[in-house]
């Protein structure tokens, strides 16, 4: 059997990353692969649950990032192995990408102590493609804006999401084998050319 692959959606709140979930999920299911999308934190009962905790209410810093992986654990337990298991695909909107990037860039959360938790918790594996919708903050909050009711971190000043997004960058720059920076200022069809271009090049000609 095919063997799935592992894809994350990344990028500070705004950036547009969940408007292309499903156009890359109906792209590969329009070749007959199996696609389970879920997302981060949450995609288990527990983990929506969790969700709502980590959204709303204030904690200490290393709790945040604690229940951020107790969310995970139950993920990958639940969902996001089992689905590899069986050959399926796996699209996640966010996953460890995201807690260095928010408790470590955007709340300083020294990153040594995030890499011991993902070592506990994921100690051999690693998305096979991350996908980093990057924007300046000004375009990201304009989008926000116009959109919702901001939730506890989409409430973060400036500040926070420029070491949010720096932290993205160094950690693309540091995995570029699995890392594509998206130029998400583009138009939502140019976006989703370039994305159409990856995903035919992962999936190799034969699939
Ligand atoms: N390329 C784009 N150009 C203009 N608006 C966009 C673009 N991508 C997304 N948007 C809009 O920006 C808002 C935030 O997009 P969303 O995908 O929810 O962001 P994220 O999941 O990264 O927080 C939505 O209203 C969406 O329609
Ligand atoms: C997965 C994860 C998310 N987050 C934050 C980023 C987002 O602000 C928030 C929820 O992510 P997201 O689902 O992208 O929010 P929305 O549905 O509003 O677009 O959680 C962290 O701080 N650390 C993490 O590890």
């Amino acid at each position: 059997m095919a063997s799935g692959k592992f894809i994350t959606f990344e990028g500070i709140d705004g950036a547009g990353k969940s408007t292309h979930i499903g156009f890359v999920a109906d792209l590969l299911r329009s070749r007959g692969l199996n696609v389970v999308t879920t997302r981060e934190p949450g995609g288990t009962a527990l983990g929506e649950a969790l969700r709502e905790v980590l959204l709303h209410q204030k904690m200490h810093l290393e709790t945040e990032a604690m229940l951020m992986f107790a969310a995970r654990r139950e993920h990958l337990a639940q969902v996001i192995e089992p689905a590899l298991a069986r050959g399926d695909w796996v699209i996640s909107d966010r996953f460890t990408d995201a807690t260095f990037a928010y408790q470590g860039g955007g709340r300083q959360l020294p990153l040594a102590k995030l890499e011991a938790l993902e070592q506990w918790v994921h100690p051999h594996l690693q998305p096979d493609l991350t996908l980093l919708f990057d924007v300046p903050l000004e375009v990201a909050r304009m989008r926000l804006d116009a959109t919702r009711t901001l939730d506890k971190f989409e409430q973060e000043k400036a500040d926070f999401f420029a070491a949010t997004r720096a932290e993205y960058l160094r950690r693309a720059a540091q995995f570029p084998q699995r890392f594509r920076i998206i130029d998400a200022t583009r138009t939502i069809p140019e976006i989703q050319q370039e994305l159409a271009q990856i995903i035919a090049a992962l999936q190799g000609p034969a699939a």
